[in-house]
């Protein structure tokens, strides 16, 4: 195995996708590298689901190359699918399960032993506040709750790549400054995140890198400071709808709320 600091943990090559008559990615090539916090970001339906369902082995019927740890994952061999962690955005959790119970079976299923993922599960979610609620069934959890839930039983077996949809989305302040902090700590020893989300504060914030993903295409591919270079704007959410060449939001929401007062007249 013995990557070297230079190869990377993901290279995706000429990746096309089609479902039906609709192209949705259209020649993708992306190398990512270890320690890197990717922010993966584009307009809805732009296909960054589809990219990291691919890359985790879920969709198939792709044209192109995409290797993880050096390893084409089209060659029948799963193995990689261990040394990685995957947060969905929307999770069916076992809500009849307590959060013991689940990250206890999680843990197994990544070939912990019982008492190690258990014991481990009960440290992390201690740390992110769910100990008194962890012998409770998840179906009796809020919306962040389940999310912190979600986050543990990605990384209960340390894996290297992390792959993340929303991750912060229902977090409160003070979790979303420990989350970002386990991201940058995780990196710092070599880890790499892979995130998609819409929050551009905060994808502004914590990615090392961010690569803009528009019509099928990478569009863009920097740090913040690269991608401020490539626009006139100074926020993220300003470069994002520059370089999408999004500039009707004013004439929307005018006539949004013309039709909105319009109906309620009528009303
Ligand atoms: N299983 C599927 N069958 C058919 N079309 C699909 C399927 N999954 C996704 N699509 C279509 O592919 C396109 C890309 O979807 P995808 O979920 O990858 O976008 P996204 O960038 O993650 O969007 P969002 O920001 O809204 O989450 C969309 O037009 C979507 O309707």
């Amino acid at each position: 195995m013995g990557l070297t600091e230079e190869e990377p943990v993901i290279s995706i090559s000429g990746l096309w996708m089609n479902y039906s008559d609709r192209m949705v990615l259209r020649g993708i090539d992306l190398k990512v590298y270890r320690g890197q916090i990717i922010g993966y970001i584009g307009p809805n339906g732009a296909g960054k689901s589809t990219t990291v369902k691919i890359m985790l082995g879920l969709v198939e019927g792709y044209n192109g190359t995409v290797e993880i740890f050096g390893q084409d994952i089209s060659s029948g061999d799963v193995a990689y699918k261990r040394r990685i962690g995957y947060v969905p955005e929307v999770a069916e959790l076992y809500d009849s399960l307590t959060a013991r119970e689940y990250l206890t079976f999680i843990g197994e299923l990544y070939g912990m032993e019982r008492s190690d993922a258990a014991g481990k599960a009960e440290k992390l979610a201690a740390l992110l506040g769910l100990d008194k609620a962890f012998d409770n069934r998840i179906v009796s959890y809020s919306k962040g709750m389940k999310q912190k839930v979600l986050l543990i039983s990605s990384m209960l077996h340390d894996p290297d790549i992390l792959f993340l949809d929303e991750p912060l989305s229902g977090l409160d302040a003070n979790s979303v400054m420990v989350v970002k902090e386990i991201f940058a700590s995780l990196a710092a020893r070599g880890k790499t995140i892979f995130y998609s989300s819409h929050i551009m504060d905060v994808v502004e914030k914590i990615s090392s890198r961010i690569i803009l993903l528009s019509g099928g295409d990478i569009i863009a591919d920097g740090s913040f400071t690269e991608l401020k270079e490539m626009s006139r704007e100074g926020s993220l959410e300003g470069i994002f709808n520059e370089l999408t060449g999004f500039d009707k939001y004013l004439d929307i929401a005018g006539e949004f709320v013309a039709v909105v007062e319009g109906e309620s007249h009528e009303g």
